[in-house]
């Protein structure tokens, strides 16, 4: 047995104890002082850490940290990591961030400082810690010494794992967390419309508006193998940054897009927009003056963007290379060999993945050296509406995902008529029942053939006075087309657009054509049913009078605006004077056989003309210069000078 007594026999005795402590002390002091003397202070604190490290218990974890910035430039893995693990937050966590910006669709989740939280990868945990400490800076300029600092924060990351998984954090982890984020930031990236504002002196700057054009690769009415073909191509473009580095190419591709109006250059252009999820820069070459100002909006635009030029062969009258077109060099600023170079040269060379897409309803109009390949490298003819289109549009206005049995008869007669995807998407929204509506779709097919309706848009370029085709414009009509099709439908809602004109034939089809107006309401003569409402208003003859008989066999045999008779039931506080005068008026009109005060006829001018040019009719007198005129100036000037 053990015991206290057995214990106090072995015990040295106290004052043995005292001297080997003491000697001891002696011992380490000496040593002490020897090192201090001969080691350097260098060597020492060495080799005081390797002493350290070989006694430290060894973790087997390895911590990464993440800071938000490598000095100037933010970090994209930290970036990436905010946005990835706003993802990941858990019940576990106590306190988060919640934010929302006006251009975020969502809310925004961020963690806290000293939060943490586990992912998972690969069947490996991760922890994550978010940290955020402050400190103070003192201001480099304060050479005073005062208490003038600035309150500085530094956030980061920490990363822990074991150490055995470094390499695949390092070679799988973090790269998917970096696509992951980037997927998720394209997915809630609000697309922008770039347009130019031409309010500065010659000197254009981009304003930016919300794209919400709602087309896409799955509403377009195109033949599916075509489709493949487009999103095949943007796929591989995309994906291709190290080939084309590879092969000493700049990062960019073109697209010619050609077509009728309607046929959906535009709306392809906005599907491209949303399925690569970049913005839009709608250059419109009429407002640019001179190759600096093009080189200086060109290099304003950013990366992952589509720059598009509609309607090339019209907005912009660029010196032909090839023939020449009698002008000099040096009265053109902006010329086609400026914007050539600007889209090869500089442009593409101070980006990456660029798209620079022309659409022209011409193609054989431009220029070769326009279009080549490596310049537009893809050429897409949209054309007129196929069986296949028809079904995506049945499908897309009508609901009908199967057959319908009208859809036999219906491929039959589309496949020989030429109608564009904006004329059928028209007729399929005429009205809410199945039936009705594609029989009235039918209807228009069969119509269409027996006449023979080869295009409704005729597009022969018109010539000016001193014989020679003019394009250049201030106020174009593919401009007008342009801005109503793109900036201004797809960043908005419920936008009702309407054109009046006295001329509804001088119109250019791709106006009018279904898709841009898409009703036409003629506002005839005055009827005797238009009368009476009159009546009522000026004259408040809410029943019948003596005179509307004879009232009603004169007014629907003259051609007599609400405008005249109102104008004429004001002129007399009497209503049996008032109707008398009228009825003279009717009789007159008639005697007279005046069809209307707007003449339509062409007058043969001085010089033996013909001039389009009218008398200025009282009531163009009344509308002054109001947007009727301005897009009748337009269609005017269009017709003139150039179709489509
Ligand atoms: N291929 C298509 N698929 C689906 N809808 C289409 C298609 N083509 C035209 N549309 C419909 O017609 C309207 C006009 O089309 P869009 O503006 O894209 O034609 P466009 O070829 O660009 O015409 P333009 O040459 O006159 O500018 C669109 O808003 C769309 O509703």
């Amino acid at each position: 047995m053990f015991s206290l007594t057995n214990m106090h026999m072995h015990m040295p005795p106290p004052t043995s104890i005292f001297s080997a402590y003491a000697s001891m002390t002696a011992t380490i002091m000496l040593l002490r002082t020897m090192t201090n003397e001969f080691i350097p202070q260098p060597i020492r604190g060495y080799l005081f850490k390797a002493f350290r490290y070989f006694i430290k218990p060894h973790s087997t974890d390895l911590t990464l940290i993440v800071e938000e910035s490598n000095g100037i430039a933010r970090n994209q893995v930290y970036d990436a990591a905010q946005t990835y693990l706003s993802t990941k937050v858990s019940p576990d966590n106590e306190r988060l961030k919640v934010s929302k910006s006006s251009k975020e669709k969502k809310l925004t989740i961020r963690l806290e400082k000293g939060e943490k939280l586990v992912d998972s990868f690969n069947g490996v945990f991760f922890k994550w810690r978010f940290i955020c400490t402050e400190s103070d800076k003192n201001s480099p300029n304060d050479n005073n010494n005062n208490s003038n600092s600035t309150r500085s924060e530094k956030k980061y990351f920490e990363l822990s794992f074991h150490k055995k998984h470094k390499e695949m954090v390092l070679e799988y982890y973090l790269p998917f967390i970096l696509e992951k984020a980037k997927e998720m930031k394209d997915e809630e990236r609000v697309l922008k419309m770039h347009t130019l504002n031409t309010s500065y002196h010659h000197n254009g700057k981009w304003d930016s508006i919300n794209l919400e054009h709602p087309s896409t690769f799955e509403t377009l009415a195109m033949e599916s193998e075509l489709k493949k073909e487009v999103i095949d191509d943007l796929d591989r473009f995309v994906k291709r940054k190290e080939f084309y580095k590879r092969v000493g190419r700049a990062w960019k591709r073109g697209y010619l897009l050609y077509g009728p109006p309607g046929t959906g250059k535009s709306s392809l252009i906005a599907a491209m927009a949303n399925y690569l999820k970049f913005d839009i820069y709608d250059l419109q070459l009429v407002n640019i003056v001179r190759d600096s100002d093009l080189r200086n909006l060109l290099l304003a635009t950013a990366n992952r963007s589509i720059l598009v030029i509609e309607d090339i062969d019209c907005t912009v009258d660029l010196p032909n290379r090839r023939h020449g077109d009698g002008r000099k060099q040096s009265d053109v600023q902006l010329t086609l060999s400026g914007l050539l170079n600007f889209i090869d040269g500089l442009w593409s060379s101070c980006g990456d993945e660029r798209i620079i897409i022309f659409t022209t309803n011409h193609k054989e109009r431009l220029d070769p050296a326009l279009i080549r390949p490596g310049r537009m490298d893809k050429h897409i003819n949209m054309s007129y509406c196929s069986y296949e289109g028809f079904k995506v549009l049945a499908s897309n206005y009508l609901e009908i995902s199967s057959d319908h049995h009208y859809f036999g008869e219906i491929k039959g007669l589309i496949e020989n008529t030429q109608i564009t995807p904006a004329q059928v998407a028209e007729e399929l929204m005429k009205d809410d029942d199945i039936e009705t509506t594609l029989e009235g779709f039918m209807k228009l097919l069969k119509r269409k053939k027996m006449e023979g309706d080869v295009c409704e848009n005729d597009t022969e370029d018109n010539v000016n006075a001193n014989g020679n085709k003019s394009k250049r414009h201030k106020l174009t009509l593919s401009g007008l087309l342009n801005f109503i099709d793109g900036l201004w439908s797809s960043c908005g809602d419920e936008r009702i657009i309407i054109f009046t004109t006295n001329h509804k034939e001088r119109l250019d089809p791709a106006l009018i054509r279904p898709g841009r107006m898409d009703k036409h309401i003629n506002m005839s003569y005055c009827s005797y049913e238009g009368f009476k409402v009159l009546a009522s208003n000026y004259l408040e003859i809410s029943s019948d009078h003596h005179y509307f008989g004879e009232i009603k066999g004169l007014i629907e045999n003259t051609q007599i605006t609400p405008a005249q008779v109102a104008e004429e039931l004001m002129k007399d506080d009497d209503i049996e004077t008032t109707l008398e005068g009228f009825m003279k008026l009717l009789k007159r009109k008639k005697m007279e056989g005046d069809v209307c005060e707007n003449d339509t006829e062409d007058n043969v001018n001085a010089n033996g003309n013909k001039s389009k040019r009218h008398k200025v009719s009282s009531c163009k007198l009344k509308r002054g210069v109001g947007i009727g005129n301005r897009i009748g100036a337009a269609t005017q000037r269009r017709t003139r000078s150039f179709g489509r």
